[in-house]
């Protein structure tokens, strides 16, 4: 195996497995992994697979892996930890990463990049969206559960990949509006916690008007913080993402017909709340409702079904809990309506 790869994946679980794993073969990929992975690993390999039957199994012997960060050079590193592991992640990598390196973070939350930015002085970070679900579906096993194109902010820098990853098939659309098209992504991460409180899988949640009333709560609110601070949000989607709301209140039928795309789901994808709440570890409700709460703050106001959100996430990482769909719109409308 190379002494320097020509590519890191920073934190290898859903995201970074599956990225990682599509990539290797067609360039060197390290993989920086904690002790757990790392055994799953070496003892069972990677499985990669996707909704439209793609299918391989690397073998554990031919992965590169490494727990420590001091192996973390290459000229590309995709940061692909939890946001409340970017700044551990960041001085780490602070410490080993070349000058001339390429740092993307394919992370969910709009303040990753910029954290990375801040503590990596001098190397060019660039902010990145996965727009489709992985799930690891057994140790080891990670399934891309839904369809999109990533996208990474435009730079002279990420020219000389953009072949690479098309040949892994995973193209890489460049923006120019990387902030806006992280706050559409935002407004779909909002439904996360919803997926994580429902216990279902997405595309049963997502099919059922009672939870979509819940997300369209929690979007709401954060269009309208969005417009009040007049911060743009990329149209991901045929209809403006003003609409979104809408959308997500029609009947379950019509929802069915003009939405059929958000439902195109595998049927066992979760979100990555889901399988963080499962794994029993701390979620990023912080980086992704928190960041609605904290835009309203910037104005002195409240977004209170964000903030009953994260309670009740809280709670949930305390405490398994399942909720009904009738309860938690209950419950998110009497925080909408209650007086500051
Ligand atoms: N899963 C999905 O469908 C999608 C996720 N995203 C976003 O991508 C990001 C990654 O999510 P996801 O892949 O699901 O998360 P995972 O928790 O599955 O993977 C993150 C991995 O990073 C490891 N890790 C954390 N810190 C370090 C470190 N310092 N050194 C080495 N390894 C480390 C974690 O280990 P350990 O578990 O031991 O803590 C974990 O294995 C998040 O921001 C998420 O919101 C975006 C789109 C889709
Ligand atoms: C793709 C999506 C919106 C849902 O799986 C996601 O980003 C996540 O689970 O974190």
């Amino acid at each position: 195996m190379s002494a320097v790869p020509e590519l890191v994946v920073y934190g290898t679980g859903s995201v970074g497995g599956y990225l990682g794993g599509r990539l290797h073969g067609l360039t060197a990929v390290r993989f920086i992994v904690r002790e757990r992975m790392l055994r799953t690993l070496r003892e069972r390999g990677m499985t990669l697979t996707d909704l439209h039957g793609f299918q391989r199994v690397i073998d554990g012997p031919a992965l590169d892996l490494r727990t420590g960060a001091a192996d973390a050079i290459a000229p590309l590193v995709l940061v692909t930890v939890k946001s409340g592991d970017t700044p551990q992640a960041a001085r780490e990598l602070a410490d080993v990463l070349p000058a001339d390196a390429l740092v993307i973070s394919f992370q969910n939350g709009l303040h990753n990049a910029e954290l990375l930015r801040a503590a990596l002085p001098g190397r060019t970070v660039l902010a990145g969206m996965v727009p489709f679900n992985v799930l690891q579906r057994e140790p080891g096993a990670f399934h891309q559960g839904s369809s999109g194109e990533l996208m990474v902010e435009d730079h002279p820098a990420l020219q000389r990949y953009l072949p690479l990853f098309a040949a892994a098939g995973l193209p890489i659309e460049p923006r120019r509006d990387m902030a806006a098209v992280q706050r559409a992504k935002l407004l779909f991460n909002l439904n996360n916690a919803i997926n994580a409180l429902s216990g279902l899988p997405l595309r049963d949640e997502l099919a059922r008007r009672g939870w979509r009333r819940c997300l369209a709560l929690a979007q709401g609110e954060a269009l309208a913080i969005f417009a009040r601070l007049g911060l743009p949000v990329a149209k991901l989607t045929p209809l403006p993402p003003r609409w979104l709301p809408l959308l997500l209140k029609l009947p379950d039928a019509l929802f069915a017909r003009v939405a059929s795309r958000m439902l195109a789901i595998d049927p066992l994808a979760r979100s990555s709340t889901w399988e963080d709440l499962q794994a029993g570890r701390r979620t990023e409700v912080d980086a992704l409702h928190g960041a609605v709460v904290g835009l309203a703050g910037r104005v002195g106001q409240r977004a209170p079904v964000n903030q009953r959100i994260i309670e009740l996430v809280r709670e949930a990482e305390a405490r398994p809990v399942v909720w009904t769909s009738e309860r938690l719109l209950q419950e998110l409308s009497s925080a909408a309506n209650k007086p500051a």
